[in-house]
């Protein structure tokens, strides 16, 4: 089924952190149920662009529309209430509590029931419901910190490098379930090669502004492209 909810559409967007401008005038749209890979070496301002999606930073100028609503003026919890969710590169997950009190927190306001679609996404998590999210493995904590992210029914999922630190079994159970999903999803992640695979779209920064936008198919195949602005050129 085609989904109508969750058109993000990004326009002149700058941002940093008080005056030091970090991303310049970034123009990208994603749409509704579409995959958009955000791809760059490091420090070229991917974080910087989830955290100014959800109002983490400071905005210069520039839009955030979703589903044709200006969020760029509301604050981060107003615009988890409109629809966008944000997995943070650190594994938003509390630590002291299990992982079913994890879940809990991530409910705003559903009913209990709502946990099964977790457990049904990661079945891992049910057998693991009532360990405390310490003592979790790096995969289940990014399964967790996911989780907790889609029970507030995003129409957006912004997630930052989930696979970094994870054996490559554990990335591929992780981009499987990611891949049932049916939220629009923007992933930044250092593995190109999954990226790509995964995203139906692809958007490469450089020094804070879009040097790419196309794809994701045709970046792949872009061995001079990936090369000049990755480092990387992937196996054909
Ligand atoms: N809180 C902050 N205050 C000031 N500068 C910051 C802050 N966070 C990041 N930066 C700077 O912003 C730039 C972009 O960083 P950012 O984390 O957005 O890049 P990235 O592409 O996500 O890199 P990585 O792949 O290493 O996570 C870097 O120069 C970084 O030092």
């Amino acid at each position: 089924m085609r989904r109508t909810e969750g058109t993000l559409e990004v326009t002149g967007l700058t941002a940093g952190y008080g005056e030091t401008r970090i991303v310049e005038g970034l123009s990208f749209a994603v749409p509704a149920g579409g995959r958009m890979a955000l791809l760059g070496r490091n420090g070229m301002g991917k974080t910087t662009t989830l955290a100014t999606l959800v109002g983490q930073t400071t905005r210069h100028a520039g839009s955030i529309r979703l589903d044709g609503v200006e969020l760029s003026g509301l604050n981060s919890s107003a615009r988890a209430a409109a629809g966008l969710g944000y997995v943070p590169q650190t594994r938003d997950i509390f630590r002291s509590l299990t992982v079913e009190e994890n879940l809990v927190t991530g409910l705003k306001g559903r009913p209990r029931s709502a946990l099964e679609e977790a457990y049904a996404l990661f079945p891992r998590l049910k057998e693991r419901r009532g360990n405390g999210g310490g003592a979790l493995s790096g995969g289940e904590q990014q399964m967790l910190s996911v989780a907790r992210a889609l029970l507030g029914r995003p129409t957006v999922l912004l997630l930052d490098e989930p696979l970094e630190g994870l054996a490559p079994v554990i990335c591929d159970q992780l981009m499987q379930a990611l891949a049932q999903l049916t939220v629009t999803l923007i992933l930044v992640e250092q593995q190109v090669d999954r990226a790509l695979d995964f995203a139906q779209s692809a958007v490469i920064l450089e020094r804070g502004q879009v040097v790419h936008e196309g794809a994701a198919a045709d970046l792949r195949d872009d061995h001079a492209l990936m090369e000049r602005h990755l480092g990387v050129a992937l196996a054909v």
